[in-house]
């Protein structure tokens, strides 16, 4: 069995690393002049600084090379996995495809798993997701994650190929459970950080923290997938790490929403193009998500965040 990553960020780096542990793994760059950086500095200085790349992990900008091994891990941002997908579609026909981004499509409302599915019928398609901070895999931290593989035996295999000393993965064949948990728990996050970027205080963010949580099971449920996914790593776990820490790009993204100040556009902030195609996925499912809409809002300047937090809370009276 051999392993490369696609995608040489944070998490792809973070990844390989760890799974470096087991037996040689390959790192695909997509510009071969960072390649050939961190080939020579064994270091990936721009995306994972500080961390040294161990021996078993090789890197490569070739992408014919990369798609040799039996089991690729998608570690690229969701709004260009597909274009990733469809360009090497030949390459990658009947591997075993792991996505490790957290989103929604944005043209089509589909997750990771869904595309690859779309883009490539007849490859093995997973989801790796869950409560964890590149930085904290790449030190070799204690890390959980969830597997969802619709295929029960396939997803088993996988398990155990990619669980190392400290990053455990537990195994779910809920992937649209995995998926929804994952993508939605980067909006919620950015409405937190918005929150107490503002001053807004612990109560509110706690408030919204769990009214996005019933908004993801209503979400998932309404898509078909198991409240208990939401309960775990995937959804409630991710939730909780994402909603709670500045490590979070999309935390501090809500920070800097709540304290009007500028945001570097070059960070890959997932949660945002997520509200978008969440909440057009949820009017056209008649779901009512109103901290999704209200993200959409915020990120689109259709809201201050004094008046977000009115809104909210002048909404009329319910049950819990
Ligand atoms: N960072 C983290 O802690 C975690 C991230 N994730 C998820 O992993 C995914 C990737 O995030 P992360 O690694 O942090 O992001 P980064 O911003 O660190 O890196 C993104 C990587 O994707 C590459 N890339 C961007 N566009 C393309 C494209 N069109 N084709 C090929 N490669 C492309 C970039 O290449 P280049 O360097 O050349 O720009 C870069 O290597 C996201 O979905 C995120 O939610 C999940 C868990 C933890
Ligand atoms: O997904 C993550 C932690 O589980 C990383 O979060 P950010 O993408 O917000 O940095």
């Amino acid at each position: 069995m051999t392993i490369s990553v696609l995608g040489s960020g944070a998490f792809g780096t973070a990844l390989a690393i760890s799974l470096a542990e087991k037996g040689p793994v390959s790192l695909w760059a997509r510009n071969p002049m960072k390649a050939q950086a961190m080939q020579d500095s064994r270091r990936n200085g721009t995306r994972l600084p500080g961390v040294e790349l161990p021996e078993n992990l090789s890197i490569t900008a070739d992408m014919t090379e990369a798609c040799e091994s039996e089991i690729l891990l998608l570690a690229v941002p969701m709004q260009t996995l597909r274009s990733v997908l469809s360009e090497n579609k030949a390459k990658l026909a009947g591997k075993t495809l792991v996505a490790c981004c957290k989103g929604i499509e944005l043209d089509s409302g589909l997750g990771p798993v869904a595309v690859i599915r779309e883009v490539l019928p007849d490859a093995q398609a997973a989801l790796l997701t869950g409560p964890s901070f590149a930085a904290d895999i790449a030190r070799g931290l204690p890390t959980a994650l969830t597997l969802a593989c619709e295929d029960a035996e396939a997803g088993k295999k996988l398990q155990e190929q990619l669980t190392t000393a400290n990053l455990r993965l537990y195994r779910t064949t809920d992937t649209t459970g995995a998926e929804i948990g994952g993508a939605l728990k980067n909006v919620m996050a950015i409405a937190c950080g918005a929150v107490i970027g503002a001053g807004l205080g612990d109560s509110a963010r706690a408030a919204l923290m769990t009214r996005g949580y019933a908004e993801m099971q209503r979400m998932a449920l309404a898509s078909g997938a198991k409240a208990e996914t939401l309960a775990g790593l995937s959804g409630f776990g991710d939730l909780a790490l994402t909603c709670t820490s500045d490590l979070s790009r999309n935390y501090r993204l809500g920070l800097s929403i709540g304290r009007s100040e500028e945001f570097d556009p070059s960070i890959t902030v997932e949660g945002a193009a997520t509200a978008r195609a969440v909440a057009a996925q949820a009017q056209r499912m008649g779901l009512d998500m109103p901290v999704t809409l209200t993200v959409t809002n915020l990120i689109d300047q259709r809201l201050t965040i004094s008046e977000a937090a009115a809104h909210l809370l002048k909404r009329p009276l319910k049950e819990e």
